[in-house]
């Protein structure tokens, strides 16, 4: 049986994937996330989406190996994950009110072949008060998530409208993901 491995320590990658596919592993390197801004946004994820999955692929080539990034964009610039408080408050001072893209590049290698696609979700906020910024950095949930937000979580309640993938946002989007691995060759459990 063809083995699945999620290059990506991201809880939430992991618990989509469990979501349609019980079975696989999670193998992880480091790499380099730095990225040349000048790219557009679509490049900037699937660049950083190859380098997870090329990684972990080099020494599992027989495998589906999949990684993936997600990139908040407002007004074309990057917005990743906070190093600060100060960091959060001024990413969601920038969303409040307004409207920003959400992008996911995934890459599949398998047996030296790679499929790579990218989701873009476009997601307006609310305007938020100085105090609901503040109540909702001190919920600790900006922190590991690019844009300073999690969909998933208390962030929900930040959120007044989003057009595309819910899953893309909060890191894995499965539907194009499950399309392209079936179209690779890979069988999903629920088809067996
Ligand atoms: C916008 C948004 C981002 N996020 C998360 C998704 C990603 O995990 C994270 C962006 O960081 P990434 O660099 O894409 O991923 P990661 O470092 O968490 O994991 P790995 O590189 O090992 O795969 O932000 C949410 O969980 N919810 C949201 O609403």
């Amino acid at each position: 049986m063809a083995r699945l491995i999620l290059a990506s320590s991201s809880p939430r990658r992991k618990e989509i994937l469990k979501q349609v596919q019980p079975q696989f592993d999670i193998i992880t390197r480091e790499v380099d996330e730095t990225v040349e801004a000048l790219l557009a946004p679509e490049e900037q994820v699937m660049t950083l989406a190859i380098r997870k999955a090329e990684a972990v692929a080099k020494d599992n080539v027989d495998a589906y190996v999949i990684g993936a990034d997600t990139l908040v964009f407002y007004q074309d610039e990057a917005l990743g994950k906070p190093k600060s408080y100060d960091e959060a408050k001024q990413m969601l001072t920038l969303l409040s009110g307004n409207t920003h893209f959400v992008y996911t590049g995934t890459c599949i290698f398998h047996e030296n072949k790679k499929q790579v696609f990218y989701e873009k979700t476009k997601v307006t906020f609310w305007e938020l008060t100085e105090k609901e910024i503040e109540d909702y950095i001190r919920t600790g949930e900006p922190f590991d998530k690019a844009g300073s937000y999690g969909i998933q979580g208390y962030g929900a309640t930040l959120v007044k409208e989003i057009h595309g993938d819910y899953f893309s946002v909060v890191g894995l989007p499965i539907a194009k993901l499950y399309r392209t691995l079936t179209q690779m060759g890979f069988t999903f459990a629920i088809n067996k």
